[in-house]
């Protein structure tokens, strides 16, 4: 989805700075993050009292021998490991509830603003690419937010502990250390870029492989029908094997971060240890200071070491919040207006399109439109003729406000649609599609889809109006029947009719029927036809239309061809004309030629 990444900034590919999207989830929850800090500091604080005890032992001690002194010692330790459990414990439960937390809130967030975007975009996306950064980004960043961030607080704190109580405990061999440590953090912030580059790009090839799976997976039957599951398995394997070599590439990238960080950390304690054993020698320390700086500076070199595999897990989730982030930026096309015209009430269903010219954003160079102008009145039924591409499907897109004309107007109500809210038009109408979507819901739910609060009564009076109850009941479970995805279980006339009863409950003064080219049997035909003027009745219709039931029926005809109306009448009046409506109703309508050559006379 290139298109997507087009808008992020140079600037976030570089360093962690896409995480900061995230902070406005984590502040939602100040009582988990208030409650993750706590034990946190207080694990590291009872953490850092050990190396204490440890010299008090090997000082004191062992030398006094005092029982008593022992006894009590190890009790205390007992109850610092107490508290160290709790704490850990408690951190994980605040951590990592947040982590979830903050993701659960993405999730729906992210879900909610891709529902709200312009069809626009969804021609340039592809469903499961975006899928993939809802789950598979997701649960990278629900890492980071957890884990991991909890992971690089605690060692930074641990670290920071740890490198004080050093200078405390031995000035001079902290000093060594100081030096050594921008040679150790500047190349590991190097490597961290480096993964995120890597990761972002593994994990755009994942989505990649992933949008291929559900686009195939979705079309199965074409698949199976046309025998090319070899081929798909072929490039479904090439798109997982490049995302594995482009996971490879990033983890290869991170092991070298591990063996790096841990090296020079490690050598950098050998070298202290070294110089530490000199001083012990000379008398200048005594055994015990250097096992406790010895303890802090293990500490240290673990926290550095720690954090190294965090910047690196760390970097990886900024590349998912990256493109997470993209799509959050992503604006509809079609936009709301600040000061909305409130649509008429009650509503007319009256529908014009002034001089309107329009082209697809995918394509601006081809006009799919131009300078149409239509009006009709409420209560029409008026019907679109017109050869393949002529732009038919391209007027429904317009009323619904899919996409905005480029010039003209589309008024709705006698209200121009770019100065209303986009859902109060679209409440104004129902469609009924050429290819019906059906939901793996029941067949109850998938009626109830436009008006989700319908009453089963509702529900099953739009079902009978629309013919489809019959069909419905001798289903095995009525209407709680799961229909299955895209309604694979019906046939194509009950998938109309659902469709239909669908329109009904939406109950809507404009209605755009989109007819099925398809064939149906004839006495599916004959329901549907019945089923669909049930729902023209009293509503705005406006029909593309294939059938010449439907074209007999309508009080007007419109003729298109190249995004113009170029005829426009009846049924008869055109064909008295001897037009483009003569010659392509010859042809379209051949079926019912003779019922075509009898209306003409
Ligand atoms: N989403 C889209 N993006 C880019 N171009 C499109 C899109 N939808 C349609 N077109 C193009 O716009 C033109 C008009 O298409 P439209 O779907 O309105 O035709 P139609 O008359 O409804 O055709 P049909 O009867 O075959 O459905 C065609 O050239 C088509 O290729």
């Amino acid at each position: 989805m290139a298109e997507i990444s087009a808008v992020s900034d140079g600037k976030a590919r570089r360093s962690l700075h896409p995480l900061r999207r995230l902070a406005p989830y984590v502040g939602r929850y100040r009582g988990l993050v208030v409650g993750a800090c706590f034990f946190l500091l207080l694990a590291a604080g009872a953490t850092l009292t050990l190396p204490l005890a440890v010299r008090r032992m090997i000082d004191h001690g062992f030398s006094e021998a005092d029982s008593t002194f022992i006894a009590n010692y190890f009790s205390m330790l007992i109850v610092v490991a107490a508290v160290l459990a709790v704490a850990s414990a408690c951190r994980y439960y605040f951590v990592v509830t947040l982590g979830e937390r903050v993701v659960a809130d993405l999730r729906r967030n992210v879900f909610g603003h891709v529902t709200c975007l312009s069809p626009a975009f969804f021609d340039r996306a592809q469903s499961g690419e975006i899928v993939s950064r809802l789950t598979a980004d997701t649960t990278q960043i629900k890492a980071a937010v957890g884990s991991t961030a909890s992971s690089a607080l605690r060692n930074v704190i641990m670290g920071l502990g740890a490198v004080v109580m050093m200078v405390i405990t031995s000035p001079r061999l902290s000093l060594l250390v100081v030096v050594a440590i921008p040679f150790i953090v500047l190349p590991l912030v190097a490597f961290g870029r480096s993964v995120r580059r890597r990761s972002r790009y593994a994990q755009d090839q994942l989505a990649e492989a992933t949008a291929y799976a559900s686009e195939q997976i979705g079309a199965v039957r074409v698949l199976q029908a046309f025998t090319s599951e070899k081929s798909v398995r072929g490039r479904f394997g090439a798109a997982v094997e490049a995302a594995f070599a482009a996971a490879r590439s990033s983890i290869f990238a991170r092991s070298f971060l591990t063996f790096f960080a841990i090296f020079t950390t490690f050598s950098s304690v050998v070298a202290v240890l070294w110089v530490g054993s000199h001083d012990v020698l000379a008398g200048t320390m005594t055994a015990g200071t250097l096992g406790q700086f010895l303890l802090y500076a293990v500490l240290a070199a673990g926290a550095l070491g720690a954090l190294s595999e965090v910047w690196g897990e760390l970097s990886q989730a900024a590349g998912a919040a990256e493109r997470m982030g993209e799509l959050l930026d992503e604006e509809p096309a079609v936009a709301v207006p600040e000061a909305p015209v409130a649509m008429p009430s009650p509503p007319r269903g009256a529908v014009s399109f002034r001089n309107v010219s329009f082209s697809y954003p995918t394509r601006p160079e081809r006009s799919a439109l131009h300078g149409l102008s239509l009006d009709v009145a409420p209560g029409e039924t008026v019907a679109i003729v017109g050869p393949s591409g002529a732009g038919k499907s391209t007027i429904f897109s317009l009323i619904l406000r899919y996409y905005d004309p480029i010039e003209g107007q589309v008024l709705v109500d006698g209200v121009d649609i770019r100065q209303a809210d986009p859902q109060a038009v679209r409440e104004r109408l129902a469609i009924v599609p050429q290819d019906v979507t059906v939901f793996a819901e029941s067949a109850a739910e998938n009626i109830a889809f436009g008006r989700p609060g319908a009453t089963r009564e509702e529900v099953e009076a739009a079902a009978q109006a629309a013919l489809a109850h019959d069909f419905i009941m001798a289903l095995e479970d009525g209407y709680d029947t799961q229909v299955g995805e895209r309604g694979v279980t019906l046939s194509g006339g009950q998938r109309q009719r659902l469709a239909i009863a669908r329109a009904i409950l939406r109950d809507a003064p404009i209605l755009l029927l989109d007819e099925a080219t398809s064939a149906l049997d004839a006495e599916s035909e004959t329901l549907v036809q019945k089923a669909l003027e049930r729902l023209m009745e009293g509503r705005t219709t406006i029909v593309v239309a294939h059938r010449l039931a439907t074209i007999l029926k309508a009080e007007r005809i419109l003729v298109m061809t190249d995004g113009k109306i170029v005829e426009e009448g009846t049924h008869a009046e055109l064909v008295g004309r001897g037009g483009v409506y003569a010659r392509l109703a010859s042809l379209q309508f051949d079926a019912g030629a003779d019922v075509f050559k009898g209306a003409a006379e």
